[in-house]
């Protein structure tokens, strides 16, 4: 139906996942491109110690992931000392589920006791500035499928996840993002994160000129096919957000290049950065449990 699964639905799947691992994960990460959403080696679940994967396809109504690639499980486990569970393999509205699908996984992070999450997804960047290979802290989103009104919390809202006209201009929280670039500067690697605004479209097409030139105009530093809707149900349920993206292309907003984007450069890029966004990742994961304990 239009209208989503039921709370007490989301609630059946929660108690599945809180019977099949003794794990009660506090930070929720959604795996994009590069980040082991096409392939387990070198991910950011293998620094995940004890991992207990459970595939989507095992999880009661959850949808299972169709894109090349894209390994569907859940994988609980320990970062750095901190109880998590990352998605490996997310679901988009381009392989044809409504966006309310695509962010059930984080209403159930929350219904397990997720209180954060961090979104990673690879990106093209419009920002004349920005590099292939560049990861991009996400300071603020345009959701742009929203204009139109695809949107998650479409339709009769359940008080028990959140209200009904919830508040987005505090999405991206300051204090991560204040830790992401510490962390950056201690990692080294200050020089190739940015800060910038995303934006999702639908997909599964990439943008024409016109559309990367519309988007420059409005602001956007960085376009995707993901995290937009999923940041909306996680604030909507009240979580901290974090999100991350990989830049794997820079987009073309001139008619005189002849270059396309395409999904294997992508992945190339993401294989090439997968070592630094896990390290990058897993410090976070750290710095953000110990800030907000300490708050
Ligand atoms: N110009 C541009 N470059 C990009 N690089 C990654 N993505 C995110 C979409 N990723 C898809 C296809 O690779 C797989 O989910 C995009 C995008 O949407 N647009």
């Amino acid at each position: 139906s239009s209208k989503g699964y039921s709370y007490e639905t989301l609630v059946e799947t929660a108690n599945f996942l809180l019977s099949r691992t003794s794990v009660r994960p506090r930070i929720g990460v959604i795996c994009g491109s590069g980040m082991g959403s096409y392939w387990k080696e070198g991910s950011l679940a293998e620094n995940i110690t004890d991992p207990e994967c459970i595939p989507y396809e095992e999880i009661p109504n959850f949808p299972v992931s169709t894109v090349e690639g894209h390994h569907g499980r859940l994988v609980f486990g320990k970062l750095e000392g901190v109880p998590v569970v990352a998605m490996q393999g997310r679901f988009h509205y381009y392989e044809g589920y409504p966006l309310w699908k695509c962010c059930l996984p984080v209403r159930v992070m929350k219904l397990i006791g997720v209180q954060t999450l961090i979104a990673t997804n690879a990106a093209g960047g419009l920002n004349p500035n920005y590099k292939v290979g560049d990861l991009m802290i996400v300071r603020d989103h345009i959701n742009m499928m929203g204009f139109a009104g695809n949107n998650p919390l479409h339709g009769p809202n359940d008080e028990r996840f959140g209200p009904r006209f919830p508040p987005m201009n505090k999405a991206y929280n300051l204090e991560y993002r204040k830790i992401a670039k510490e962390v950056a500067k201690e990692q080294g690697i200050d020089n190739i994160v940015r800060e910038g605004v995303y934006t999702c479209l639908g997909g599964p097409n990439f943008e024409t000129v016109a559309e990367l030139n519309m988007l420059k105009m409005v602001g956007v530093d960085a376009v995707g096919m993901s995290t937009v809707h999923e940041v909306i149900i996680a604030r909507h349920c009240d979580m901290k957000v974090f999100g991350l993206s990989l830049i794997t292309n820079e987009c073309v907003t001139s008619y005189d290049h002849d270059s396309e984007a395409n999904h294997e450069e992508v992945l190339d890029v993401g294989r090439m950065r997968q070592d630094t966004l896990r390290q990058y990742v897993s410090r976070l994961v750290q710095r953000f449990a110990s800030s907000d304990d300490a708050s």
